[in-house]
C-alpha cells in the first residue's frame, strides 16, 4: 500500500554534483605544470630579475589552482517550494549618478525586480539613490505606476523575462494555449501594456530633458543633500489583495550626503538600505494593510544595471536557504548568481565576460565553501551581514544589552527593535527613524562598516565583506549557475571603451590588493576558512602583482635582444622555459574550451591579450596607488570611479576594434612597452643581420618578442596606422615614443 502523503520525505529542492572528469583533468594539468615550472626554475642558471618574475608567476599560478580542483554544478527546483512557507525578501537596487546610469535603465531593473515570481506581500524593492536626484525620484514614481500594470501582466501570462525593455524587444513566447478567447485577450493585453510602456519610457525621456529637474542635481548637489526616504505606493492601490497577489512595495532612499563626511560608496549605501528598510516598515503598514509585515530575513542586492532576466531567481535562492535537509542548513549566508551581460560583443576584446571568474573559478570555489561575494545578484541572509555567527543565528542579538546594541548598530530604536524581532512579526517604529538611519551622523561611533554591515575598508566591498564578514565567521555560500539550456538569471552591462575597462580593473585590483597587504590578508586566515579556500581568495588579493612579471618580460628580454649581448635564456634553460610557456598556454586553452563550446580559440586569444594589457595598465596602477596609500601619500588614490552604463552599443567594441578614445595615462605604460618591443625587435634583427647570426641562444628571446608584438599589435595599430577619432590619443603616442626612446638609449 502506498504510504500516506504526509509521511513522504519532502522533495529535494536542489542537487549538487562534483564534475569528476573535469576535476581529474584539472589536477593532472596542474601537476604537470608544477613539475615543469619547478624544473625550469631549477635550470634557470642566470639569477637575474627574470627569476624573481618567474617566482611571482609561480606563486600566483599556485593560488589560482586551488579553485580548479573540485568544480561543482547545482540545480534548483523552485516548483517544489511551498509558497506559503516562503520568507520575505527585500530587493536592494543601488544607483549613484543619473548621467552615467540613465534613469530609464535603472527603472527597468526596479520594475524587473518587482515582477519577480514571489508572493507580492513578501517582496519589497528599495532603490538607493546616492545622487539624490529629483529625476530618479520622479522616474521611480512613474515606474511604480507602470509596474502596477506590468506585474499583474507578468503573473497572468507567465512572462519569462520580467524586464519590460528586454521583453518588448525580444521574443518571449507567452502562454497562448488557452483557446481563441485567451489568445485574443493576450494579444490585446500585450498591445495595451506595450503602449503603456512606451508612454512610461517617453515620460522619462522628457523628464531627462527637463532642465529644471536635471539642473538641480549638479555635481555639488550630489555630494551635499538631505536624506529623503519615501515609500512609493498608490494609495488607492493599497487594497486588500491576498498576500500572493499583492503589489510589491517600492521604497526610495536617498541618504544624506555632506562633503565633509566619508560616505563609503556602495557599501555605505547598502548599509543605509539594510537599516532603513527595517525602519520603513511602519510606513508600509499604514500604506499597505494587505502586506504581510516582516523584517525581511533575506536581501537580494542588484546593481542598477543588473536587471532580472528570469522571474525565478528569488525562488531559486530560497531552494537553498529554506532547505532544512542541507547538511549544515544553518550556515548558508548567501546564494550567488553569476554576473552575465547583455551587451557583450561576440568578439569580446576587453575580456568583459569575466569568464575565468563566473564560468570557471566560482564553480570551483563552490566545491570548497562557496564563491566570492560578487557585488550584485546575490541573495543574502540579513543576520549574517549584521555580524552574527552561524551557530548563534537563532536570535543572535536577543541576549545583547541595549547599550552594547547601540554601540554596534546606532541609536535608532526602530532598528534595535527590529534586531530582536523574529521574522514575520510587525514593528511600531517611528517614521522619522527612516531619515535618522539615513543621516551622515548616524554611523558615528558605531560599528557599521567595521563589524556590522558591508565593510568599508576596501573599495571592492563585496570581496572584502564576503571574505571577512561572512567566511571568516564560519558562513558558507552556494553558486547558482544556470544550466546551459536556461537563460541568464540577471543581465548587466559592460563598459564598451578601453579606458572605462582599465579604470574599472584598476579599482578592483587596488581594492583587492589593499586587502591582501592589510592585516586581513586571506592567507592568514587559512585555519578559519581552509587552505584551498584562503588560496582562492588570496589569488584575487594578489592578482595585481601580475604587473611585476609582465613588466619584466616586456623589458628585460627586449633590451637584451636589442643590445645583441648576453641572453637571459641560456641554452639549458630555454627548453624548460618553452615547455612551461606551452603548458601554461595549453592549460588556459583547455580552461576556456571547457567553459565555452564555441569560438574557444578566439576567446583564448582575447583573454591572453587582455591579461597582458591589464597587467601593465590597471594592475600596475593599482600597485602604485596601493603603495602610495601604504606610505600615507595616497590621498584619494583609491577611489570608486563609477562605470558608465550610458552607451550600451559601443560600435567599435561590437566590431572587435579597440576604442582608445578618452584614454588616460593609465594606457601609457602599455603603449610605451609596445613601442619598445617593436623597436627592439627591428633593431635586434638588424644587428643580427649585419653582425652575423648568434645562433639558437637568442631563439627564446626572438620568440618572446614576436609573441609580445602579436599581443600588442592593436596598440601599434592605434598609435601608428589608425586615423579615426578612436585611435590612441596623440599625446599618449608622443609620450610613449619619448619614453621608449629614453629606455633604449639608457639600457639598450
Ligand atoms: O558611491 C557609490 C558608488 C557606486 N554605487 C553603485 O554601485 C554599483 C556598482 O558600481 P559600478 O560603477 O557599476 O561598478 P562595477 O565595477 O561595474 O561593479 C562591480 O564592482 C563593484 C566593486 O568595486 C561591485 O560593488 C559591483 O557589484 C560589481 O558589479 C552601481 O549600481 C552604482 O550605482 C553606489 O550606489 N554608490
Ligand atoms: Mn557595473
Amino acid at each position: 500500500m502506498a504510504a500516506p502523503l504526509q509521511d513522504a520525505a519532502p522533495l529535494q529542492l536542489h542537487t549538487v554534483e562534483v564534475d569528476q572528469p573535469l576535476a581529474a583533468v584539472n589536477r593532472l594539468l596542474a601537476g604537470l605544470h608544477l613539475a615543469l615550472a619547478a624544473a625550469a626554475i631549477a635550470h634557470r642558471g642566470v639569477h637575474d630579475i627574470l627569476l624573481a618574475a618567474d617566482l611571482v608567476l609561480l606563486f600566483l599560478w599556485l593560488l589560482s589552482q586551488a579553485p580548479m580542483l573540485r568544480p561543482v554544478s547545482r540545480a534548483a527546483f523552485p516548483g517544489r517550494l511551498s509558497r506559503p512557507a516562503l520568507l520575505a525578501v527585500d530587493v536592494m537596487v543601488v544607483t549613484a549618478d543619473p548621467d552615467k546610469e540613465p534613469a530609464a535603465k535603472v527603472m527597468n531593473t526596479v520594475i524587473s525586480a518587482m515582477a519577480l515570481d514571489y508572493p507580492g506581500g513578501r517582496l519589497t524593492v528599495y532603490l538607493s539613490d546616492d545622487a539624490g536626484s529629483p529625476l530618479t525620484l520622479l522616474a521611480a514614481r512613474k515606474a511604480y505606476a507602470f509596474a502596477s500594470v506590468w506585474v499583474p501582466f507578468c503573473r497572468k501570462y507567465g512572462v519569462q523575462c520580467p524586464c519590460p525593455e528586454r521583453f518588448f524587444a525580444g521574443s518571449d513566447q507567452l502562454d497562448g494555449g488557452g483557446g481563441v478567447d485567451h489568445d485574443r485577450e493576450l494579444a490585446g493585453d500585450k498591445i495595451r501594456v506595450k503602449n503603456m510602456y512606451e508612454t512610461f519610457r517617453k515620460g522619462i525621456e522628457e523628464a531627462t530633458k527637463d532642465a529644471a529637474l536635471s539642473g538641480s542635481c549638479t555635481r555639488a548637489a550630489r555630494q551635499d543633500h538631505d536624506a529623503h526616504v519615501e515609500i512609493i505606493a498608490d494609495k488607492q492601490d493599497s487594497n486588500s489583495d491576498g498576500d500572493e497577489d499583492a503589489m510589491p512595495s517600492l521604497g526610495y532612499v536617498s541618504r544624506e550626503k555632506r562633503p565633509a563626511w566619508a560616505h563609503h560608496f556602495k557599501a555605505g549605501a547598502l548599509n543605509v538600505l539594510v537599516s532603513s528598510s527595517i525602519a520603513d516598515r511602519s510606513e508600509l503598514q499604514h500604506l499597505r494593510v494587505s502586506s504581510l509585515m516582516s523584517n525581511a530575513p533575506y536581501v537580494l542586492v542588484l546593481d542598477c544595471d543588473m536587471y532580472c532576466n528570469t522571474r525565478s531567481s528569488a525562488m531559486e535562492a530560497m531552494c537553498f536557504h529554506l532547505d532544512s535537509r542541507r547538511r549544515r542548513a544553518d550556515d548558508l549566508a548567501f546564494v550567488q548568481f553569476p554576473q552575465m551581460f547583455h551587451n557583450l560583443s561576440g568578439n569580446d576584446i576587453y575580456a568583459n565576460e569575466l569568464r575565468s571568474i563566473f564560468s570557471t573559478r566560482w564553480k570551483g570555489l563552490d566545491g570548497l565553501r562557496g564563491p566570492i561575494l560578487s557585488g550584485t545578484g546575490f541573495c543574502l541572509r540579513r543576520d549574517a551581514v549584521y555580524g552574527a555567527r552561524p551557530s548563534s543565528s537563532q536570535g543572535p542579538f536577543s541576549s545583547m544589552e541595549v547599550g552594547e546594541l547601540k554601540t554596534r548598530f546606532g541609536h535608532s530604536n526602530g532598528h534595535l527593535v527590529s534586531l530582536r524581532r523574529t521574522a514575520g512579526s510587525t514593528t511600531g517604529v517611528l517614521p522619522q527613524d527612516a531619515t535618522l538611519v539615513a543621516s551622515c551622523e548616524y554611523e558615528m561611533g558605531t560599528r557599521w562598516g567595521e563589524e556590522v554591515g558591508f565593510l568599508y575598508q576596501s573599495v571592492v566591498e563585496d570581496y572584502f565583506t564576503g571574505y571577512r564578514q561572512l567566511y571568516c565567521r564560519g558562513w558558507t555560500s552556494v553558486y547558482c549557475y544556470p544550466a546551459p539550456s536556461r537563460p541568464a538569471p540577471f543581465l548587466g552591462s559592460v563598459p564598451t571603451n578601453l579606458n572605462d575597462v582599465l579604470v574599472q580593473n584598476k579599482r578592483w585590483m587596488s581594492g583587492m590588493l589593499a586587502v591582501g597587504l592589510s592585516r586581513h590578508c586571506p592567507l592568514g586566515s587559512a585555519l578559519a576558512v581552509s587552505l584551498p579556500q584562503s588560496m582562492g581568495f588570496a589569488y584575487y588579493a594578489f592578482m595585481a602583482l601580475y604587473a611585476f612579471p609582465v613588466l619584466c618580460y616586456a623589458t628585460v628580454p627586449q633590451l637584451s635582444f636589442f643590445r645583441g649581448g648576453a641572453t637571459s635564456f641560456p641554452v639549458a634553460s630555454s627548453l624548460w622555459f618553452t615547455a612551461v610557456f606551452v603548458s601554461s598556454l595549453l592549460q588556459h586553452l583547455i580552461e576556456v574550451s571547457v567553459a565555452k563550446r564555441r569560438l574557444a580559440v578566439r576567446t583564448w586569444w582575447n583573454e591572453q591579450r587582455f591579461w597582458a594589457l591589464n597587467a601593465v595598465t590597471g594592475q600596475l596602477f593599482a600597485c602604485l596607488s596601493v603603495a602610495l596609500d601604504l606610505v600615507g601619500a595616497g590621498g584619494q588614490a583609491v577611489n570608486f570611479d563609477l562605470t558608465s552604463k550610458a552607451s550600451d552599443h559601443g560600435e567599435l567594441y561590437r566590431d572587435g576594434v579597440f576604442d582608445f578614445a578618452g584614454c588616460s595615462t593609465v594606457l601609457l605604460p602599455a603603449t610605451t612597452l609596445c613601442l619598445l618591443n617593436n623597436a627592439a625587435l627591428v633593431g635586434g634583427i638588424w644587428k643580427m643581420v649585419i653582425g652575423g647570426g648568434r645562433g639558437d641562444t637568442v631563439s627564446v628571446e626572438l620568440f618572446l618578442l614576436c609573441y609580445v608584438a602579436a599581443l600588442s599589435y592593436p596598440l601599434l595599430q592605434g598609435m601608428v596606422l589608425r586615423r579615426d577619432p578612436a585611435r590612441v590619443p596623440a599625446w599618449i603616442t608622443a609620450m610613449s615614443v619619448g619614453m621608449a626612446a629614453t629606455l633604449l638609449s639608457l639600457f639598450g
